[in-house]
């Protein structure tokens, strides 16, 4: 973990304050760390709003999450995709003026999407939670909800508005952290897919105890650099590991073409996240269907 944290607002309740995190006395060194650090505000304010005790009545009453793991293994095409349904990104601004999350969502799914990725970060990606719950509403695949998760609160609050996954990002989260909130993510019934650039992260991730779904970015969060050579070198370097554990891999970002996908599921990927390439299209569920036919 690179990526310097905030102190956590001191009235948040004592079994979130894990850390002991030096102020930073400096601007945020990159985009990552100027994300994480708004994002301590606004999981402030959503506790403000609804406590973690209710937050935690409420999802009694939550209807069982789907198995998203298995969705992306029992598909018969490889790569199977995840589609994400993403308005905007602060490496390519509005991607889609006509934004509807939930047309796109069901798109996607008759265009063959294993599951889906939903973008939930308001200030820089534009997505939101009201839009996972809506799509949780109209599909039936399951859903990944793409943030950037600092809290416990925020698993539980992403399976509140109807996640069956979420996103943990090495580089933000220290291997406490990531083993704390792999275990919570499983009392849960969720998957985490667990987020990789370098294979020092990887490795990271690889020794923890759990870790069952791993995601390559071949975007770099900091520089907003895109390169599947990524994908292809630190699979190169850990592939025969990563199957002995049974451990699937989805290749992230900046693919566009069928040949993109043909090649970091050569080099081992089973999955892939697609996000810009599709949305942009006028159908994404069709530019879907065309990009994964034989
Ligand atoms: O739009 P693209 O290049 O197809 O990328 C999708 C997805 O991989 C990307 O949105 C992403 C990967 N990791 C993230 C972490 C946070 C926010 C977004 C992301």
């Amino acid at each position: 973990m690179e990526i310097r944290r905030r102190p956590p607002n001191p009235s948040i309740a004592v079994e979130e304050l894990r850390y002991q995190i030096k102020t930073p006395n400096s601007e945020p060194a990159n985009i990552l760390e100027e994300i994480i650090w708004h994002k301590e505000t606004e999981v402030d304010q959503l506790r403000e709003k609804l406590p973690l005790s209710e937050l935690q009545r409420k999802l009694k009453d939550a209807p069982a999450p789907k198995d998203f793991l298995a969705a992306l293994r029992n598909n018969p095409k490889k790569p199977a995709v995840i589609a994400e349904v993403k308005k905007a990104s602060p490496s390519k601004g509005v991607i889609r003026e006509d934004f509807d999350p939930v047309a796109i969502a069901k798109s996607y799914q008759s265009g063959g999407a294993s599951c889906l990725s939903v973008l939930t970060d308001t200030k820089f990606f534009q997505g939101s939670f009201q839009y996972l719950a809506q799509i949780r509403e109209v599909v039936d695949i399951p859903l990944l909800c793409k943030d950037f998760i600092i809290y416990p609160y925020q698993m539980q609050w992403a399976r509140l508005h109807g996640a069956d996954a979420v996103l943990l990002i090495a580089a933000v989260l220290s291997d406490q952290d990531l083993q704390y909130f792999l275990k919570i993510v499983k009392a849960l019934g969720m998957t985490a897919l667990i987020e990789v650039h370098t294979l020092a992260e990887l490795d990271r991730v690889l020794n923890l105890d759990g870790a069952t779904l791993i995601g390559i970015n071949n975007r770099n969060l900091k520089d907003f650099s895109v390169d599947l050579k990524t994908t292809e070198d630190i699979l190169q370097a850990r592939l025969t590991t990563l199957s002995a554990r049974n451990i699937t891999v989805v290749s992230e970002s900046g693919l566009y073409t069928a040949e993109d996908l043909a090649r970091v599921g050569k080099a081992g990927a089973s999955a892939v996240l697609i996000g810009e390439s599709l949305v942009k299209q006028p159908d994404p569920g069709q530019a879907l269907a065309q990009l994964i036919q034989d």
